[in-house]
């Protein structure tokens, strides 16, 4: 676990000393967007057209928000236009590497070794965390964007005209509705689940998980009488949903103590989670044992011995 300074890997875990033992996620910084015919995106430069075999997604298997770009990549029928690599899900001294292992998906741009070496290939003296997901342009060697939620919006239309399948997961009558559940999801579950695992000190951990569970036990009853959030469409503010209740009761269950209650006690959340696993494509992308490694095996400070537990054995069949 690390970060980039002026383009030298420093390992080094997450600095909680200074903000009160709280974790604060820090702001993606390539933000550019692929558009139908190259003009800028609502935030970055221009010049990044939709063309297929151009644009490259690296990804975790572990991780919640590079699913979401997984996801959507597989709901638009995205496979054969956008290739990807994935890293080992053992996130350590190094962060995330390519060593390879199963399912491990090598870089095929410069052949690294581990992540970081391609955000110093596109900016030798980049400063900031190396994260995944990673929307990388093979035609101009750059990174258009690091950012899950910039990426699955890109994904969602910008491909439409070159044989995306069909389908919008942000239709324009539903966006104020989706930005509005998205935001409350993203501070209070997304990564209300990290802020309460890399708490460090007691009273931070309490009221972080308080929120979370506010939350979903709001969404409980939102699920009541609703299939999907917004109603009888899919969209994405449930893709972003549910690649946080997906890991739940593996992961944020025990290993970062979000243990009030388990998915599977919530009768709606629980069907609704099943139901977006068995969604056609999106269990395609679910990979337990890179998520359960990742989490109980890099995170030494929470979980210093690195075993990761058999269970808990989940059946999500819808009956
Ligand atoms: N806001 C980013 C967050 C991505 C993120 O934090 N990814 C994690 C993996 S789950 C990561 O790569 N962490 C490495 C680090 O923080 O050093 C997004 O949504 O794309």
């Amino acid at each position: 676990m690390g970060l980039l300074v002026d383009g030298k890997w420093h390992d080094k875990w997450y600095d909680t000393e200074s903000s009160g033992g709280r974790f604060i996620r820090q702001s993606s910084q390539f933000r550019n967007w692929v558009t139908p015919d190259g003009s800028a995106g609502p935030s970055g430069e221009g010049g990044f057209k939709a063309e297929p075999n151009r644009y490259h997604l690296y990804v975790s298997l572990a991780c919640p928000w590079a699913n979401r770009t997984l996801i959507m990549r597989k709901l638009k029928g995205l496979e054969e236009m956008i290739s990807i690599s994935v890293v080992n899900p053992l996130m350590a001294e190094n962060g995330w590497t390519f060593e390879p292992d199963e399912g491990v998906i090598p870089d095929p741009i410069a052949q690294a070794d581990y992540l970081y070496e391609v955000y110093t290939h596109v900016d030798p003296t980049y400063s900031g965390r190396v994260t995944v997901p990673v929307l990388y342009d093979l035609k101009q060697d750059k990174i258009v964007n690091n950012e899950s939620s910039d990426i699955m919006r890109m994904l969602n239309s910008a491909f439409d005209d070159i044989g995306a399948k069909e389908g919008d997961y942000y239709p324009e009558e539903l966006r104020q509705e989706i930005d509005e559940i998205n935001d409350k999801v993203y501070n209070t579950v997304n990564n209300g689940v990290y802020k309460a695992g890399f708490a460090t000190k007691q009273e931070v951990y309490q009221e972080e998980v308080t929120k979370l569970f506010e939350t979903l036990d709001e969404l409980e009853e939102r699920l009541q009488d609703r299939r999907f959030l917004l109603g009888e469409q899919l969209t994405e503010a449930d893709l972003r949903l549910f690649t946080t209740l997906i890991r739940f009761d593996s992961v944020y269950y025990g290993h970062f103590k979000c243990n009030i209650r388990r998915i599977t006690d919530y009768k709606h959340l629980w069907r609704y989670t099943r139901e977006l696993y068995n969604w056609p494509g999106v269990s395609d992308t679910i990979n337990f044992k890179h998520i359960k490694e990742h989490y109980y095996r890099s995170h030494n400070t929470i979980n210093p011995t690195g075993i990761v537990p058999v269970g808990p054995k989940l059946d999500f069949r819808l009956d």
